[in-house]
């Protein structure tokens, strides 16, 4: 296509916001007219799904749960007075709650105030709140936000020895849906554990973020914690953003989480509109689909040009693939769906892998976000004429062409300016893609059924390592990993219970192995 036509493209498909000030252009997915016309159908029902979906039907069959992360932003969307009542006093409780956190009504036994927030969490209950805080966090924010997201001990000694003097000024929010997921359970006891180090009473510094009567809002409520807010069983993790999940942390940190429910009300306003051309959430599922023909065959390479967006990859990492990452269809038959998302952001990735994006395997689609505003304020001259802010608008530009004239097709998401209410409005635009783009391949985008088999698995991996140190603490004389395998009913597990070993031998934990480490088999193991 020349340029001429290009340009006539790009008109013809381009999407504008005029409230939110947002640009999409899907020009350079090369579909056609004939494309688009045969989806209709496929669109039709996805309209529909949505509609049904707003409106408190279940969503979530597996479930057996209503799907309601839209009605957070617009309580009066939410099917009974309750819910909507429900909604709008959680909201004004994160308010009072963060106000009097920064003034100083609430305050650490020992301090004035807060200075610190140590956030505890994982997927769901980490990304968004990380998203959130990398993009919108003041240069001096009333309250510096740290994160948990893992049970790495190392992690955790790391941000501990950080905050170590700070400790006494530090909030702990825990913030997990089910209040059962181990890792953040790990990662509490462990803050906790350093609290009374301190002797600090940790539950005066800590606040709980969970469905009401999970395992630890009982502890919470036992414990006395400084605050509790409810998760509700209608929004999935990876949805939460919106909910006191991301509205606690953000507020603390003085994000206007008003502009960012606003921005993504607004969108939802624009996403419900049924007509593929005038709806930008149903033009990314439109070219997602087409991009990997309604199997995932690209991969999602998502490049925002500015620092601030950085997490959004990592977001929408977790949003996309572990709502369309499905074995089965909703008709129970074997399709493999998914869409594979990974990216940082440009132009840093032009000098790592953006190579390949231009000339290797052709098995992804890429999308540029791109913020109209450089900086606020006025922007020093680097070249006469030309600022660091062109410079990063002149690459964005450039790849979008090097991708364009190697076949290599792109969607360019355009906003002003990174702000609450821009933030807001792009997780509105993703969530509400991805649930159009499930509804057009047929899958249920608010399970993970597949997480659950890792987590069992590693829950059978301690239960063999408690069997194993049960039998080796009885045992005088040292054994090899098959007499040990053998006497702890374990024979079929003899490599897991070699790495149980070595990684309990390493760690000095009372297990001592011997022998040859090049040949596991000629191992013997004995208790110290
Ligand atoms: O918030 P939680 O209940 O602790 O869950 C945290 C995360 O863990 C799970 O394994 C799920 O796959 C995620 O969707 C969820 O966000």
């Amino acid at each position: 296509m020349d340029a001429r036509a290009l340009w006539q493209r790009y008109q013809n498909w381009l999407y504008f916001h005029e409230g939110l000030g947002l640009y999409l252009d899907v020009s350079r997915m090369r579909f056609d007219d004939a494309f688009v016309e045969s989806l209709r159908p496929k669109f039709d029902k996805a309209f529909a799904d949505m509609a049904q979906l707003e409106k408190g039907a279940i969503a979530n069959p597996d479930e057996n749960r209503m799907v309601g992360h839209y009605w957070l932003r617009n309580p009066d969307l939410a099917p009974t007075p309750e819910l909507t009542q429900e909604i709008v006093q959680t909201l004004e409780q994160i308010e009072a709650f963060a106000e009097k956190v920064q003034t100083g009504a609430i305050h650490p036994p020992r301090a004035s105030r807060f200075t610190d927030i140590i956030s505890i969490g994982i997927g769901g209950s980490a990304l968004g709140p990380q998203f959130v805080a990398e993009a919108l966090a003041l240069d001096f924010p009333p309250l510096k936000i740290h994160f948990i997201d893992n049970t790495d001990p190392a992690g955790i000694d790391h941000l501990l020895n950080h905050l170590r003097n700070n400790l006494a000024s530090t909030l702990v929010l825990v913030i997990s849906k089910s209040g059962g997921t181990p890792e953040p359970r790990n990662g509490m006891i462990e803050v906790k554990k350093a609290y009374a180090g301190h002797n600090l009473d940790f539950a005066q510094y800590a606040v709980a973020i969970t469905s009401p009567d999970s395992n630890l809002d009982k502890v919470a409520k036992e414990e006395g914690w400084l605050a509790r807010f409810p998760m509700y069983d209608w929004v999935g993790g990876r949805t939460s953003e919106m909910s006191a999940v991301g509205l606690v942390p953000a507020a603390l940190q003085g994000i206007d989480i008003r502009a960012m429910l606003q921005g993504a009300k607004e969108m939802d306003d624009a996403t419900r509109v049924a007509d593929v051309k005038t709806n930008p959430a149903a033009l990314l599922a439109l070219s997602w689909y087409f991009a990997g023909n309604g199997k995932g065959e690209k991969d999602m390479v998502v490049l925002p040009y500015k620092d601030s967006l950085l997490l959004f990859s990592r977001y929408l990492q977790q949003l996309v693939m572990e709502s369309l990452g499905k074995e089965k269809d909703l008709d129970g038959n074997t399709v493999y769906q998914g869409i594979a998302v990974y990216g940082n952001k440009g132009s840093t990735d032009q000098h790592a892998y953006v190579q390949q994006l231009r000339e290797g395997v052709p098995n992804f689609f890429a999308t540029l976000i791109e913020v109209l505003e450089d900086r606020q304020g006025p922007s020093a001259e680097i070249d006469p004429g030309v600022t660091s802010g062109d410079y990063l608008s002149g690459f964005l530009q450039g790849s979008r062409q090097a991708l364009y004239e190697n076949q290599r097709d792109s969607i360019t998401v355009t906003i002003p300016q990174v702000n609450a209410r821009t933030v807001g409005a792009l997780i509105a635009l993703y969530e509400r893609a991805v649930g159009l783009y499930a509804s057009l391949v047929n899958i249920n985008a608010y399970h993970q059924p597949g997480v659950e088999a890792g987590k069992k698995a590693a829950a059978g991996i301690l239960d063999l390592q408690t069997r194993v140190v049960a039998v080796l603490q009885k045992e005088k004389a040292a054994l090899s990993l098959e007499e040990l395998a053998e006497k702890a009913g374990a024979s079929d597990q003899v490599e897991a219970i070699y790495k149980i070993l070595r990684h309990l031998h390493t760690n000095q934990r009372g297990v001592v192995l011997q022998g040859d480490f090049h040949k596991p088999s000629s191992l013997t193991v004995s208790a110290s």
